[in-house]
């Protein structure tokens, strides 16, 4: 078909594609998550995808299913029914040896192809360093599935799978009925049909460590590293070698119903300093990181729980944030703690693994619990601690410490909540503030001494009348 051919198509589809989006968000009462909008960035992806024999979709080990996403591995076969998916799963060196062993458990039991990596020691190996960071947990381990590979190891390992998709291709012959139907359709088969070049797309969200993948596999530094998501913006052809070329995708948000806004923030996908719901971010963090580890990383004391609340609760958003503020000398223009800031600076730590976490494969509880922060809920982070406590405290100590909750900023659910019953209290008629702004000076000791009551008045509109 002809170019003008095939930009009409696309944008036909991508409208009718976010049309039914829209529809199935207001007629299912749905929440859609933000997801890429501008079709030139899904341009990138579908070239990428169809160039490519291999797709490596590449996630962060601290939360893999978060970041794959099932809907392109199935797009990819029906490009090309031999095409395959690789879950790369990166930042390796912040996952404990064990929860490794669980998650190659749960890819196998789900036949999910996968290898553990981590661009981040490939680079210091390249460079001759061993890991720097002392809390790196990439152990010697011979077994393919819980090792995290190297870069001449992973290389090798793209290229054979690769080959081996573009053989089956090859002896499926010309006479493939998928790979005509695909062609027919607009679809495409790889470009290796006609050499003995293979091509492995790289694909994932941004902020996942594409870029530093491909620049820890082609040796030295070719796209931009950086921890602001969403920075390749058009794919990247990196020759290998004869046998081998890679293709590097710029990152994208695909939609979801599922994932909320905030878990998307925290987890690097939407750029912190957009965000504008600080504390629904920072919610996430506590959730998922437990008290002791950030008590112990930033040096500061949180509030305990309130006798009538679980005593395992996570602190709330707003505690983590005034303690830290408070310990920091973190003060806004207003004279109110800088939470904004705050939240900022805990967000990064969390997406750079300094405030160390990882989610469980579901169903999978942690033997290593008390040393660093783990989940296996993936619960919607709206949904906050005190939303999900069963025993719910007594009024009157509700009414004790309402100073301490800040209900007005987001730290309750604010949909699906039923309203709540009038508290007793409130149901009396408040008296009137007295408006007369005088006060008493002494003796309230009705000794017969005289009282001395003041008024308030404008500076210059008088002087104080004394009674
Ligand atoms: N700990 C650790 N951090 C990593 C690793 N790989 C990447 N990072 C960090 O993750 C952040 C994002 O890395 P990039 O390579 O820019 O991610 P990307 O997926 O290319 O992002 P986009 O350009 O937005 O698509 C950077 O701060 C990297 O230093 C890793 O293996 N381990």
């Amino acid at each position: 078909m002809s170019v003008d051919v095939l930009d009409a198509n696309e944008k036909q589809s991508f409208l009718t594609w976010r049309r039914s989006l829209a529809r199935l968000e207001e007629n299912e009462n749905l929440v859609l998550t933000p997801f890429e909008k501008n079709l030139d960035i899904w341009r990138q992806l579908w070239r990428v995808l169809e160039r490519s024999d291999l797709i490596v979709m590449v996630v962060d080990a601290r939360n893999p299913l978060f970041y794959r996403c099932p809907d392109l591995e199935i797009y990819a076969q029906e490009l090309d029914k031999h095409k395959k998916t690789l879950l790369l799963v990166n930042k390796a060196d912040l996952l404990p040896y064990s929860v490794r062993e669980k998650w190659a458990q749960y890819f196998r039991l789900h036949e999910i192809l996968f290898v553990f990596w981590s661009a981040k020691a490939a680079s210091a190996a390249l460079l001759g360093k061993t890991s720097s960071d002392p809390q790196s947990s990439i152990q010697e381990s011979d077994d393919p599935d819980t090792k995290v590979y190297g870069r001449d190891e992973l290389l090798a390992r793209l290229q054979s799978e690769a080959e081996q998709i573009a053989k089956r291709r090859r002896n499926a012959g010309s006479s493939d009925v998928s790979s005509t139907d695909a062609n027919s359709q607009g679809g495409s088969v790889s470009e290796s049909s006609a050499s003995n070049n293979v091509v492995v797309g790289f694909v994932g969200y941004p902020n996942v460590g594409k870029s530093s993948t491909i620049n820890a596999l082609v040796g030295q530094k070719r796209t931009g590293v950086t921890s602001t998501p969403g920075k390749t913006k058009h794919f990247q052809t990196l020759i290998i070698s004869e046998e081998l070329t890679l293709c590097d995708c710029p990152g994208l948000v695909f939609p979801s119903f599922t994932s909320s806004r905030y878990e998307m923030i925290a987890s690097g996908v939407l750029p912190i300093d957009r965000m504008t719901e600080h504390r629904q971010a920072v919610q996430v963090v506590a959730n998922r990181v437990p008290r002791q580890v950030i008590e112990d990383v930033y040096k500061i004391k949180l509030p305990k729980p309130k006798p009538y609340e679980p005593q395992s609760r996570p602190p709330l958003a707003a505690e983590l944030l005034r303690s830290y503020c408070a310990s920091r000398g973190y003060v806004a223009s207003s004279g109110l703690p800088d939470e904004t800031r705050a939240a900022r600076q805990m967000l990064k730590d969390y997406i750079d693994g300094k405030l160390q976490h990882y989610q469980l494969p579901p169903g999978m509880t942690d033997d290593e619990e008390d040393n660093v922060g783990t989940s296996s809920d993936t619960s919607d982070v709206e949904n906050t601690p005190a939303d999900k406590n069963n025993n719910a405290p007594n009024l009157e100590n509700v009414l004790d410490d309402l100073n301490s909750f800040d209900m007005a900023n987001g730290l309750t659910s604010k949909k699906g909540t039923a309203k709540k019953p009038r508290a007793p209290h409130k149901l009396h008629k408040k008296p009137q503030r007295n408006k007369n702004r005088t006060w008493r000076v002494g003796n309230d000791n009705d000794d017969g001494m005289p009282v001395v009551r003041v008024f308030q008045k404008h500076v210059n509109a008088g002087s104080l009348k004394t009674v």
